[in-house]
């Protein structure tokens, strides 16, 4: 594909995306409560949980292992219901999955048996596109996977596959893209490339993303907000505002303002997992 059929792609997508945002985009947890297992040995994984992100906001949510990251990720893709509390897109109750949630996980999930074109299209076709193939043509394009479009996801690198996942999961053009630590398995250079891949997809279209990350520096590079959740008690404990100008390119972590946050964050960071880390040498 050429550069100037890529821009022509690149267009149509964000015209179409721009309506997308415009039909949404919004998401309101209210006083969400989570809890696995019975009665008398329940976990809690999230207590009264309320956030409302704006449609095109860009959200990072961080916090230490076991806190809840992927809890509020799931009760925002309908994977889970709240014990306690509602979640609310674009004003309707969230009841179930939707297509126009999708959700971009750390273990690449494509169909094996499938090219990097077909897994692309595959949610194109279930949704009746009748140019699906060609659709998923611009999107790999997109992630700079044209030449790949015949490969089968063996034969692909890890942070390859994990493109042909961002494609597949951008290509039904959804109003919001849910993803838990998509990045998370990736080597360092190729996991910096991809955040400001991302960055650059997102900054044309906007869609409203929620972002889970055990990582402070990815969460700062990236989001308008940071979300930090706790343990004992689990829940909220801090809403950051990122107010480091954007475009962000890497030089944007030597900005004040960004290393200021950092270590605003670090501390936090660091207060919660020690809790965990003195929990759980209490109860060996
Ligand atoms: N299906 C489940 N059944 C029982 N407990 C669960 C289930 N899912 C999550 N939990 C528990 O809920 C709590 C929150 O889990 P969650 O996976 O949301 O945390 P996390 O912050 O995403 O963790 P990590 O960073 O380690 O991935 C943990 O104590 C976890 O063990």
């Amino acid at each position: 594909m050429t550069q100037a059929a890529i821009d022509g792609a690149l267009a149509a997508a964000g015209e179409r995306a721009a309506l997308a945002n415009r039909a949404g985009g919004a998401i309101e947890l209210t006083e969400v409560s989570v809890r696995f297992g019975k009665a008398g040995r329940e976990v809690t994984a999230l207590q009264r949980v309320s956030l409302t992100i704006a449609p095109g906001q860009f959200v990072a949510v961080l916090g230490p292992s076991g806190c809840g990251k992927s809890t509020l990720l799931n009760v925002i893709a309908g994977f889970e219901r709240p014990r306690a509390g509602s979640v609310r897109v674009d004003g309707e109750l969230v009841t179930e999955p939707s297509p126009r949630r999708p959700v971009v996980f750390q273990q690449h999930s494509l169909f094996p048996w499938m090219t990097a074109l077909d897994n692309v299209a595959f949610g194109l076709r279930m949704a009746g596109d009748a140019a699906a193939r060609e659709r998923a043509r611009h999107y790999l394009a997109l992630v700079g996977l044209s030449d790949f479009a015949e490969h089968y996801p063996e034969q692909l690198s890890g942070g390859m596959q994990q493109r042909v996942g961002i494609a597949r999961a951008l290509a039904v053009e959804p109003a919001i893209l849910l993803m838990d630590e998509p990045f998370g398995a990736l080597d360092a250079q190729t996991r910096a490339l991809m955040q400001e891949q991302l960055l650059g997809l997102w900054e044309r279209w906007r869609h409203t993303v929620v972002f889970v990350t055990h990582d402070i520096d990815e969460a700062i590079f990236l989001a308008d907000r940071v979300v930090v959740l706790g343990v004992k008690p689990s829940g909220l404990r801090r809403i950051v505002d990122v107010d480091v100008p954007r475009p962000r390119s890497p030089r944007a972590r030597l900005d004040p303002t960004y290393q200021a946050l950092y270590q605003e964050l670090f501390g936090l960071i660091r207060e919660e997992s020690s809790k965990t880390f003195d929990g759980s040498r209490a109860a060996s």
